[in-house]
């Protein structure tokens, strides 16, 4: 089933274009959002998250178009939402910033607490909950990024670089999660981590130039790297520059 459907999605930021007539569709299971510097990738969550307005196009999700004002405020509350560029409020307790947030996205003032410790508890928190968060390492902080992220049990999950700053034991627990959360909900995950990719994501979007540059499940990449001579140490490593000269020999004819 499709979640977000992308149509003919612009985005420009003054000269440059970010995103160019993008189409694409998303549904449940866990994304893969890959592609060089500046193609495009955060410009696409930010307008999933509803935090910038595209150019042009259309972008519908849940059900809802997110033109209308009213359906942005409706699937906010059903997103979880992590920035690439991640803001707290470093007094805060964790616990205190995570019941924050699940308060903006309007949940049941009932449901929180439990909300909230199960959250911090799945990032693997659970003992610095009462924490100030100017405490806590730069991995730690990205946790608590994800925790607010998953706290309202989101139908849409959007990550910008969630495994920034993990450490390798962290990265290896935070795909078990991805892919128990991908079970139950469309989770879009942009990373520069291919193994990342190739251990949680069920497909793999590649983004190049603001466009869709390929499209298919990460054992397909992986595949298409060993058809097409990719360079790389790991297989999907050499999927994804096989992929990104494919899209640029087309691009330039
Ligand atoms: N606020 C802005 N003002 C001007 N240009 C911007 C702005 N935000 C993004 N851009 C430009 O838009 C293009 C796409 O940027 P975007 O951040 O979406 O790429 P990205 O794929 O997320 O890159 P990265 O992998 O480096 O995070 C880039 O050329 C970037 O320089």
């Amino acid at each position: 089933m499709t979640t977000i459907q992308v149509a003919g999605l612009h985005v420009r930021h003054r000269k440059t274009v970010a995103l160019d007539s993008l189409d694409v569709d998303f549904g449940r299971g866990v994304h893969g959002l890959l592609g060089p510097n500046g193609a495009g990738k955060t410009s696409l969550i930010r307008v999933l998250a509803t935090v910038a307005a595209p150019t042009g196009g259309r972008v519908r999700m849940l059900g809802e178009d997110l033109a209308d004002p009213r359906a942005r405020t409706e699937v906010r509350r059903r997103l979880g939402y992590l920035p690439q560029e991640f803001g707290y409020y470093p007094g805060f307790t964790v616990r205190e910033f995570v019941a924050y947030m699940a308060w903006l996205k309007e949940m049941p003032a009932a449901a929180t607490p439990a909300a909230v410790e199960r959250a911090v508890e799945r990032v693997g928190l659970a003992d610095r909950i009462d924490a100030r968060i100017r405490t806590l390492s730069g991995g730690m902080v990205r946790r608590v990024g994800i925790a607010q992220a998953i706290v309202n049990d989101p139908a849409v999950l959007l990550l910008d670089e969630p495994t920034a700053g993990l450490d390798p034991e962290q990265r290896v627990e935070f795909r078990e999660l991805l892919r128990e959360l991908g079970a139950g909900a469309t989770v879009l995950v942009s990373t520069h981590l291919v193994e990342d990719v190739a251990a949680a994501c069920t497909e793999v979007t590649l983004i190049a130039d603001g466009r869709l540059a390929y499209r298919g499940t990460p054992d397909a990449l992986s595949a298409l790297g060993a058809a097409a001579d990719g360079v790389g140490d790991h297989p999907i490593e050499r999927g994804y520059t096989a992929a990104l000269r494919a899209h640029r020999e087309v691009a330039v004819r």
